[in-house]
């Protein structure tokens, strides 16, 4: 009876097959497999064979999903974005069928966004006692992230805990199973390191104190109810934790969003009109970042004229190359705000490399959803661009691992 002992760099997943001349194996799941040509598996490594030539061929699947990371501080424009996102692969996204009415799970035909509270170890009243915020590590369940989004990765369901926000309280799992893309969204996508390899792509949310203060105050406010003393209070209480365990996971990701107030004003510190700058991560495995007129060039460019409608205090855009935290970055800004959305065609015509289906697919997609937040500013314009680069990233990963055989070598 032969034995052959097949070694491969790859994880090999449930819809990879391995082939000798006399059989075909499906479903390994380890990097090194030894088998007998008569099919009959074993964890011992084998001596060489006659088996001949093995191939491994790994298909796309329903179990080959793509993973990214979104992270920010609460109320930073985390569902914002997912909403945009969802819409790029079409279909609306929805809570669990049947499920737990609390259920922050979103799902959709081609994405399921799950959010990293859910991984919260202490409930309320336990972050209440042991004096420690939902930011600090100490009150998430690193440990059960990981294997769950790693299972999740390689095509295996899992049972995911659920964080209510309603009562504080953590409820009876759900049921999550393998999507083509996996949004794990939240506080902490980057922060454990066993995560963060996990992760095909990564965005960072940065919010700047100004904006993240106006922002608060219009939505916990106007929809919420809170005092403004309460609201800054609960800033101030959360800033020592975020500054430690949130802002940090900015070095790690590939692209960051980063809101900060108008320069076009001097001294404005309203939020109304804002400066969003897209930082894109060069040399990023199927990412390649956006830019404006000429790569790599540095460029102002103020388009307000007969083309696109301006009013005070006009557009300014800029786009150069730069570092952050050491590494080599293109960096696309807007300042300012669009008068008329539609006219944004005009801007979307003169950016490059912003994985648009269609001529127009950027400006068609905000006006789709003008009346989400930031639609009239670089944070809807640039959160949309995203969403098309992940559309893109998903599918080279898809393309490239549905591509040749791998070639492996027989002991
Ligand atoms: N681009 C934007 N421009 C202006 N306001 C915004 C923008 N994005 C978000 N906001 C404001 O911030 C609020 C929170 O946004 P969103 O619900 O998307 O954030 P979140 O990070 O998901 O929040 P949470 O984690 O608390 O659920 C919105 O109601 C809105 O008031
Ligand atoms: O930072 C947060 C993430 O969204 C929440 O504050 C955290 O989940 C704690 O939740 P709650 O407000 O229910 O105590």
């Amino acid at each position: 009876m032969a034995v052959c002992t097949i070694y491969t760099t790859q994880s090999l997943k449930s819809t990879c097959s391995i082939s000798t001349p006399t059989k075909t194996h499906l479903g390994f799941h380890q990097k090194q497999v030894v088998f007998y040509s008569t099919g009959k598996r074993t964890s011992k490594r084998g001596s060489s064979s006659s088996c001949g030539p093995c191939v491994i061929t790994c298909s796309a699947g329903d179990s080959q999903t793509v993973v990214i990371g979104l992270a920010a501080d609460s109320g930073c424009g985390k569902s914002t974005f997912m909403r945009r996102l969802t819409s790029v692969f079409g279909g609306a996204a929805e809570p669990p069928k049947g499920g737990n009415p609390d259920s922050n799970t979103l799902i959709s035909d081609m994405t399921t966004v799950i959010c990293l509270d859910d991984y919260h170890s202490l409930d309320r009243t336990g972050r209440k006692e042991k004096g420690v915020t939902a930011l600090d590590p100490k009150a998430n369940n690193f440990d059960l992230m990981y294997e769950q989004v790693k299972a999740l990765k390689s095509g295996v369901a899992v049972d995911k805990p659920i964080y209510n926000h309603v009562t504080g309280l953590l409820d009876p799992p759900e049921l999550i199973k393998p999507p083509k893309i996996l949004v794990i969204e939240g506080l902490h996508p980057m922060f454990d390191e066993r995560v963060r390899d996990l992760l095909d792509f990564s965005i960072y949310l940065d919010i700047s104190n100004e904006v993240k203060f106006a922002w608060k105050i219009q939505r916990d406010m106007a929809e919420r109810g809170h005092s403004l003393e309460s609201i800054k209070a609960s800033i101030e209480a959360r800033k020592p934790d975020f500054d430690a365990f949130i802002d940090p996971q900015k070095q790690y990701a590939d692209a960051v969003i980063e809101v900060l107030p108008t320069q076009l004003i001097p001294g404005d510190n309203e939020g109304r009109v804002l400066r969003v700058r897209l930082i894109m991560k060069e040399g990023v495995k199927h990412f390649s970042p956006v830019y404006l007129f000429d790569e790599g060039s540095t460029i102002s460019w103020i388009p307000c004229g007969r083309k696109l409608t301006c009013s005070y205090p006009g557009i300014k855009f800029h786009y150069g190359p730069d570092t952050y935290f050491g590494n080599e970055v293109s960096i696309l800004e807007m300042d300012g705000q669009f008068d008329r959305l539609d006219e944004l065609i005009y801007v979307e015509s003169h950016l490059s490399n912003i994985s648009a289906k269609f001529y127009g697919e950027v400006t068609q997609q905000m006006l789709k959803h003008a009346d989400f937040p930031g639609s009239n500013n670089g944070t809807g314009l640039f959160q949309t661009i995203v969403g098309l680069k992940i559309r893109d990233l998903y599918e080279q990963i898809t393309a490239s691992k549905t591509a040749a055989p791998l070639e492996a070598t027989k002991a």
